[in-house]
């Protein structure tokens, strides 16, 4: 024990392979985009009898682009500085009497699109954790107000009683009783190797156990549905309820179960804050800064752990894993969160979406830990709680000093200030009960927050729809760092989208909210360099922020003006012949393969690379431009906030494309039309390029410009499939391709009139 006590409860990898690797391939490329837009400027300083006002316009375009993607590239090199991977030793950990208490999180807001039972599922994996059940307290936040949600929780809790103690009992693996009913017969869910073999000797009675179990579950998914289907009368009213808190505590002793395995249970905490019309309500960053204030009066543990309602806890040893970060005395002081990865249930082999977000939590996090940590990534985090409620990261204990400045900051509530004394536990369920609870009442009311500091210097930040990236950057700001936890076992399982419209639906949220950060007055690329742990993390911050807007811009401008130069006869790159050819093919494959090699080194396949690929020219044309119009709309006031959460609720037909690997194109018109223009655009543009070269042998003049609609052409052919081939409901309706055609030429004629 003593020997072991002395061992590091976690350990840090310097990934130094790859930081060669990244080092020295940022060295030649930068040099070689250095040749390149040196290139390109010179166009503007030397005289030029070819030169017109058209082509002058062109080459300017083109300039501007490249000098957005050459600075957007730099800016992404941040995450390829100084990878570092993590192990943690959980075993190491002080007896359970010395763990600290968390808080978990989990936030629903609308039971349509996220059936209760999945909810549920994830409020019993939590409660089901691998962790002193006194010290896990489970809240869930309700922000639709709905009666079948309140009603699930009462279920949940009483199949809970059965539920937790033969996940202990049997030492499961997968938490989540629908994961683990549903699971494959040779899934290692069940406790990884060894408990399968233990698995084979169990005796008649605990295998009866767990039939037992799975009937209850059975009985409990009936009733949660039946609630379901009769009339929910508040669902309508998820923009207008009063607050309900409710403990849930089912008493009825029908089953016979013991009474010290009901003792065993975790706090279980129902909470639908207030929303009135009248008041912004901040999607999820207002809900979560309602959980904050009332678990701080209810059980004030020092540790929260965030979770979607999607995200299921897969590993129950993630707060252990956690805690070997935040109990070790060198870091605990300035760290502020363990953010676990989002990994999913449901993606396909050929993911081809890029669903699982790939380049994220694969490789982006493991950069970012290395520079001072990750941001906040929405789901799967542990957080300490303190700093989420102190200004700056010295100001580790809360000044006893000035009563009404605390309120100013923190609300008009005695009981909830005393809470941010960290040693403040209340004892809420013995003597003070009902007081507790009206407090809570109160501070889940939508008045709350008038004249506060919530959600600007306090609690998670409001201000952007990513609540999560905006909340990390402002910790960092303080001083706080983070770390990236990512074990071979996924700790949490959530569901990914899997249909284009959900996928760029939610892709616009993100740039929306990444947007609003950019250009807010915490724009990271000028408010972070002084700030955060190191200049490399601020700039990872501001690649984050910047880069819908460096990518549509530029990829838009990639896709029309070579293609309607090329129409018009103008060469916009070196020729075949010229030295530059090489710096600008250079360039290409460089960027490309160097894309391929982070691919194939996490794991995965050239398919996957292709995918990312499209993906990546998809949402730049389509998502990152309206979530940055939709990020500048709202700055001058022209629309308001919205966060619509994504659809959780799989379209069968739509699933089954998704896992064959092909398009479904059963999206919004404003979503298909553009990319459908580009690619017609650029066919045609294509073709004329192959006649100029056959009959005009302009082969060394145009070479990249018909290489670049070759390109498109060739990454996007599921969108030329879509409109040309297909005759399933999932291709591109003929009516959106006609229109699609008309917009094209549009597109050409504009371009005649400018260019020629
Ligand atoms: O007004 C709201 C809106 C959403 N949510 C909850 O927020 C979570 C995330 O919403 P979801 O629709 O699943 O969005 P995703 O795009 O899947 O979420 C990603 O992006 C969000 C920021 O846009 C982050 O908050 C998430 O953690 C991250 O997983 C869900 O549990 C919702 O119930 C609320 O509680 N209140
Ligand atoms: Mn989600």
């Amino acid at each position: 024990m003593e020997s072991s006590s002395k061992l590091p409860l976690h350990l840090c990898h310097v990934h130094k392979l790859s930081i060669f690797i990244n080092r020295t391939h940022i060295f030649f490329h930068s040099i070689a985009l250095v040749f390149l837009l040196y290139y390109r400027a010179s166009f503007f300083f030397f005289q030029d009898t070819t030169k017109t006002k058209a082509t002058t316009l062109a080459w300017l375009l083109v300039f501007v682009s490249e000098i957005f993607l050459s600075f957007e590239w730099l800016l992404s090199q941040s995450f390829r500085w100084r990878p570092v991977s993590r192990t943690a030793f959980p075993e190491r950990l002080p007896g359970d009497d010395k763990l600290p208490a968390v808080d978990v999180f989990i936030c629903t807001a609308n039971p349509e699109k996220e059936p209760t039972v999945g909810v549920m599922n994830t409020v019993l994996s939590a409660m089901a954790m691998d962790y002193p059940p006194e010290k896990l307290h489970v809240y869930l936040s309700d922000d639709g107000g709905a009666a079948v949600t309140l009603k699930g929780m009462r279920e949940a809790w009483r199949f809970a009683k059965w539920w937790l103690p033969f996940c202990r009992r049997y030492g499961i693996k997968c938490r989540a009783p629908e994961a683990y009913f549903s699971a494959e017969e040779e899934d290692a869910d069940f406790g990884g190797s060894e408990f399968i073999e233990e698995r084979e000797d169990i005796k008649l009675p605990e295998l009866m156990g767990e039939i037992w179990v799975q009937e209850k579950y059975e009985v409990f998914k009936k009733r949660v549905r039946e609630r379901a289907t009769v009339g929910d009368t508040r669902s309508g009213l998820s923009r207008d309820h009063p607050a309900v808190i409710e403990v849930i505590q089912e008493t009825s002793s029908d089953d016979a179960i013991q009474e010290n395995e009901t003792k065993s249970m975790p706090l279980l905490v129902y909470v639908s804050r207030e929303k009135r019309h009248s008041h912004p309500h901040h999607f999820k960053a207002g809900a979560l800064n309602v959980l904050l204030r009332v678990s701080g009066v209810i059980s004030n543990s020092p540790y929260i752990l965030g979770l979607d309602c999607d995200m299921h806890c897969h590993d129950p040893s993630s707060a252990r894993q956690a805690m070997c970060f935040h109990l070790d005395p060198k870091i605990s002081p300035s760290l502020a969160l363990v953010q676990f990865p989002q990994k999913f249930h449901n993606i396909s082999n050929n993911d081809i979406y890029d669903s699982q977000l790939r380049s994220a939590f694969w490789l982006l996090w493991q950069g970012f830990d290395g520079v001072g940590g990750p941001c906040v990534s929405g789901t799967g985090y542990y957080i300490k709680r303190l700093s989420l409620c102190s200004n700056s990261i010295h100001e580790v204990e809360f000044p006893d000093g000035d009563p009404m400045k605390l309120r100013q900051s923190f609300g008009p509530s005695n009981e909830f200030i005393k809470s941010l004394h960290q040693n403040n536990k209340p004892d809420m369920l013995i003597h003070r009960k009902n007081a507790l609870l009206n407090e809570a009442q109160l501070l889940a009311s939508c008045a709350f927050e008038n004249g506060t500091e919530w959600g600007e210097e306090v609690g998670f930040m409001y201000g952007s729809v990513a609540e999560d990236y905006f909340t990390g950057f402002r910790l960092h700001c303080k001083g706080w760092i983070s770390v990236y936890c990512n074990p071979p076992r996924p700790q949490f399982l959530g569901s990914g989208t899997t249909n284009l419209d959900d996928f760029l639906v939610q892709g616009t949220r993100w740039t929306s909210g990444l947007v609003d950060v950019a250009i807010s007055k915490f724009c990271p690329l000028i408010y972070g360099p002084l700030k955060t742990y190191t200049f490399v993390q601020s700039m990872c911050y501001a690649e984050l922020a910047l880069f819908p807007i460096f990518y549509f811009l530029p990829l838009w401008c990639f896709a029309t003006i070579p293609q309607l130069c090329l129409l018009n006869g103008i060469p916009l790159y070196p020729e075949f012949s010229n030295s530059y050819f090489i710096v600008f093919s250079f360039v290409f494959l460089s960027s490309i393969s160097k894309h391929l090699y982070e691919v194939l080194s996490t794991g995965f396949t050239f398919r996957h690379w292709i995918n990312e690929q499209r993906i990546w020219m998809m949402k730049s044309i389509t998502s990152r431009l309206y979530g940055s119009v939709d990020a500048l709309m709202k700055k001058i006031g022209m629309r308001e906030a919205s966060f619509f959460p994504t659809n959780k609720v799989d379209d069968a037909e739509q699933l089954k494309r998704y896992n064959m690997g092909v398009f479904d194109f059963q999206t919004s018109i404003l979503f298909l039309a553009p990319m459908a223009a580009l690619v017609i655009l650029n066919i045609a543009s294509f073709a004329v390029g192959i006649s100029r070269v056959i009959f005009l042998g302009e082969l060394d003049k145009f070479f990249i410009q018909v290489f670049i609609p070759f390109y498109v052409i060739l990454m996007n052919y599921p969108i030329v499939e879509g409109m040309l081939i297909r005759k399933d409901s999932g291709r591109i309706p003929p009516s959106v391709t006609l229109l699609s055609a008309i917009v094209s030429l549009i597109f050409y004629f504009l371009g005649c009139i400018i260019f020629m």
